[in-house]
């Protein structure tokens, strides 16, 4: 659409017959579609208000499925609209390479047509990794591309991997009642965030129920008619009516004939590309998850309109940087800037101002009282450097302090929170208490 406003002809080319590509249909929109009816029976189980009303009521993984199901139609129409809107020409096919400038559709009906264009970009996005020695055939053995398949609540689930995707669904499932074993091949859990909300992720997960097993890799995954057994290098063999894989995931260029325009994907089947998402090989451009870090849709969507500035020449471009990371899992995590592991190792002077949502009226209001909002600023410029969120509706909280933090010269200061009127009350107050517990530390 940046593209088409630029004045560009475009056409776009996707396998699936509907549009929306793999975050719509089987990435962020579906899990955040189930996450959100999850917590919805959650609260409406946890609040003893509802009591009066019935006792507690459990909904099936179909019923949410569901739920997910509608904001995936609605998702689908809305972006089949802004296509015939802005102009964009669909052809729906798998796309191959066959010279610099053409492009083979392979249709669905066994014909193929070709396509010439001036410029390319290559955005065909990620699917799960699948390691070859998993039966990934066997009904109880899903992905999180597969698991959207499952029709019916399993009473437990074992999920391999517990990076974004793993510990969100280990969300997903044990808010729906099921038993769930978490293994994780690393030391902790999202181990690239702030620890101390990794901590709280794990305390929440355990509390709720959940198994973790921290440094396990497994040796193997079998499956039989009514279980699956997962062996793993320590010894440990644990048996669980669903398996997930929920560790890794690979780039969609296998299929592209990248030899016919000499492009070289890495062992992850990821394209290198420079500021300009140019990939090396002139005309050709790559954007998305099919380049690597940070594989969000968030940043998708920003590298995707800078992509068509840079071939426009006079469209959009951005350098996209400080990328936040809202991650919802039950409760969610949302931060954005450095670590205090950064910070020290940098040897950044900074101090920590925290605000605990138990202490807020909104929390004590709405019930969601779990959470801690953490400011980590300079102690000389009180400038802010990092934001970390741990709680209910953390993903949006977070962006009223990457406002502040993205300000520029003094402009970005935690004393905005001190010298503005916050509604009240609202978890926005949280930055104003936080900010006094930081600056009170100051000597
Ligand atoms: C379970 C899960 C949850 C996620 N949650 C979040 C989240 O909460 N927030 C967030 O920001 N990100 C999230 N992500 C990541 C997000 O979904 C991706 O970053 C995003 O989808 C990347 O967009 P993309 O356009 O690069 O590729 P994709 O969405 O992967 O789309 C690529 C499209 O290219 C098509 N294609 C591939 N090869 C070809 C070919 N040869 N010819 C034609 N078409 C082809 C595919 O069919 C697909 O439709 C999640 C991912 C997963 C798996
Ligand atoms: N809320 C969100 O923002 C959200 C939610 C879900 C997923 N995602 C995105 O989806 C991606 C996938 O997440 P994930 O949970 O699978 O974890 P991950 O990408 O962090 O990977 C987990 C582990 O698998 C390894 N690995 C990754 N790709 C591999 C490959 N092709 N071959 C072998 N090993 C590989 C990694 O080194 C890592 O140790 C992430 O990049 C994340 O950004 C984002």
């Amino acid at each position: 659409m940046n593209g088409t406003k630029a004045g560009l002809k475009v056409a776009v080319v996707d396998t699936r017959p509907k549009v929306g590509g793999n975050c719509t249909h089987q990435g962020t929109i579906p899990s955040k579609a189930l996450r959100h009816a999850v917590h919805q029976v959650m609260q409406y189980n946890r609040n003893p208000m509802f009591r009066y009303v019935s006792e507690q009521k459990w909904l099936s993984y179909s019923q949410v499925r569901e739920t997910a199901q509608k904001v995936i139609d609605k998702q689908i129409a809305m972006r089949a609209r802004f296509y015939a809107r802005n102009r964009v020409d669909l052809f729906f096919g798998t796309a191959k390479f066959i010279q610099p400038h053409e492009v083979q559709l392979d249709l669905p009906d066994g014909q193929s047509e070709v396509l010439t264009a001036k410029d390319i970009v290559i955005a065909t996005g990620s699917r799960p990794y699948r390691p070859p020695e998993i039966d990934f055939s066997h009904p109880r053995i899903f992905d999180s591309d597969t698991i959207l398949t499952l029709n019916h609540t399993p009473r437990n689930i074992v999920i391999y991997g517990a990076g974004v995707i793993g510990c969100e669904y280990a969300s997903i499932f044990n808010g729906l009642g099921a038993k769930v074993d978490l293994i994780n091949p690393g030391e902790r859990l999202l181990a690239f965030m702030d620890d101390e909300i990794s901590d709280a992720l794990s305390y929440h997960l355990r509390g709720n129920g959940v198994l973790i097993r921290h440094n396990e890799s497994f040796v193997s995954v079998e499956g039989a008619d009514d279980h699956v057994v997962l062996t793993l290098e320590s010894g440990k063999r644990i048996k669980c009516e669903a398996f997930m894989w929920a560790n890794g995931r690979t780039g969609n260029t296998d299929q592209l004939n990248l030899d016919a325009v000499e492009l070289k994907a890495n062992g992850r089947g990821q394209l290198e590309v420079n500021e300009r998402y140019e990939t090396g090989v002139e005309h050709i451009y790559a954007a998305g998850d099919v380049i690597g870090w940070p594989s969000l849709a968030s940043a998708a969507y920003d590298q995707g309109r800078s992509v068509s500035g840079v071939i426009s020449e006079n469209g959009t471009y951005r350098k996209i940087n400080d990328i936040p990371t809202g991650i919802y899992t039950i409760p969610e995590i949302s931060s954005v800037g450095k670590t205090e592991r950064e910070l020290t190792a940098a040897k950044v002077p900074y101090e920590v101002g925290k605000a605990y949502f138990k202490d807020t009226a909104r929390a004590q209001i709405t019930g969601e009282e779990a959470g801690v909002l953490k400011l980590l600023f300079h102690r000389e410029t009180t400038e802010l450097l990092g934001i970390h969120c741990f709680g209910d509706q953390a993903a949006e909280i977070l962006h009223i302090g990457q406002a502040i933090m993205s300000q520029k010269g003094e402009g970005n200061s935690i004393r905005y929170f001190l010298e503005h009127t916050f509604n009240y009350p609202t978890m926005a107050e949280a930055y104003r208490v936080a900010a006094l517990n930081g600056l009170n530390r100051i000597f």
